[in-house]
């Protein structure tokens, strides 16, 4: 594909910058799920940067520990902490086995894969939900618990994706998931905002990255044979981009923030054609032959 003539939105700062004050998160300690790889080892990073001590939470303990080297050389405290967010009573111990009680809880663990919603067995379907949205939740609660009964502030980010308020085709699971993460927010914010918890959301648009599963690399590659020109942008997100809308939004200048969920895509979202595009049925996106044959 040609290069396209336009300049799109323009590249970030390096790697590195920063528009916070250093020190922001200094004495702070921030719990970041999925930490140990991609976008939530990005923003676990922008975190570190600011001076926050960080706790990384994951499945796979040889990720982690790698992580935890990768961060801890950037100056703060890290604890890395093999959990599965299903598991509710293993989220406790992580909390209890914690320096301290998180200032800031990033839920960015989830699961997804691409597939034709009438293929989906019950437990895909389980998979992505559980992990996605009651994880999310299940972590989300430890955390407002303690704080509660500290009297503690606290800041608490979920990770979610645009198809929460559009849906997903070939993602039914994952985009229902989302629209309850992002639902979450708005009723948490409002729950527990006289208590001093904030809750908001991040989305990211597209950021591939070379810790991405298998099964969502390949669709994006299936897809977008030249991902930069599909979309409004002309380009893809920086890991970094998305570390700093969340250091914003968990920072002192972003107080009076809660119950929203911020959205960094370039407005892909928002993209519609003059003139619609032929539909195509996912199960032909994906390469699939007719169902049930
Ligand atoms: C696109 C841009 C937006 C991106 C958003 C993102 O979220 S990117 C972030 C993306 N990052 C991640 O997703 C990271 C974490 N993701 C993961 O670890 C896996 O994707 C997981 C959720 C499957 C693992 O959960 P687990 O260990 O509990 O799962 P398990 O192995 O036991 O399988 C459970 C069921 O799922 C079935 N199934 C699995 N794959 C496929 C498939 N391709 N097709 C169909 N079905 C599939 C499997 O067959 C089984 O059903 P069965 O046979 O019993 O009826
Ligand atoms: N990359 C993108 O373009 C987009 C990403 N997103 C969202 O961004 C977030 C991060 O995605 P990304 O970094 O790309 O994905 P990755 O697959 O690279 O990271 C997912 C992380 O979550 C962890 N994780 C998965 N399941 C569990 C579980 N049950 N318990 C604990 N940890 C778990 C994984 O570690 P382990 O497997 O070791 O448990 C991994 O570190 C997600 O919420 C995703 O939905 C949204 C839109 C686009």
């Amino acid at each position: 594909m040609t290069e396209n003539a336009y300049p799109g939105l323009p590249s970030p700062p390096p790697l590195g910058a920063s528009a916070l004050p250093p020190g922001t998160y200094e004495g702070h300690t921030v719990l970041v799920t999925g930490g140990g790889s991609g976008l939530g080892k990005a923003i676990a990073t922008e975190f570190a940067r600011l001076g926050a001590d960080l706790v990384i939470v994951g499945r796979t303990a040889d990720r982690l520990k790698a992580a935890q080297e990768e961060l801890g050389a950037l100056g703060g405290r890290v604890t890395a902490s093999v959990c599965d967010i299903r598991d509710p009573e293993r989220i406790a111990e992580v909390f209890d086995a914690a320096p301290v009680l998180p200032d800031v809880l990033v839920n960015n663990a989830a699961a997804n894969f691409p597939v034709p919603a009438e293929d989906m067995s019950p437990n895909a379907w389980r998979a992505v939900v559980d992990i996605t949205l009651t994880g999310t939740w299940f972590m989300t609660r430890e955390f407002g618990r303690r704080h509660l009964a500290a009297g503690t502030p606290g800041s608490v980010i979920n990770v979610g994706a645009s198809y929460a308020w559009t849906g997903g085709p070939g993602f039914a699971h994952s985009a229902a998931a989302k629209a309850g993460v992002k639902n979450l927010v708005e009723t948490l914010a409002v729950e527990w905002a006289p208590y001093g918890i904030q809750v908001n959301g991040l989305v990211p648009g597209l950021f591939p990255h070379a810790d991405l599963p298998e099964a969502i690399r390949g669709n994006l590659e299936r897809t977008d044979d030249d991902k930069a020109s599909r979309q409004p942008a002309l380009r893809v997100g920086q890991a970094r981009e998305l570390g700093w809308a969340a250091t914003f939004l968990a920072s002192p200048y972003a107080r009076f923030v809660s119950g929203h969920t911020m959205v960094v895509d370039g407005a892909n979202w928002q993209r519609r054609n003059v003139v619609n595009a032929p539909v195509v049925p996912v199960r032909e996106q994906l390469g699939r032959g007719p169902y049930g044959q």
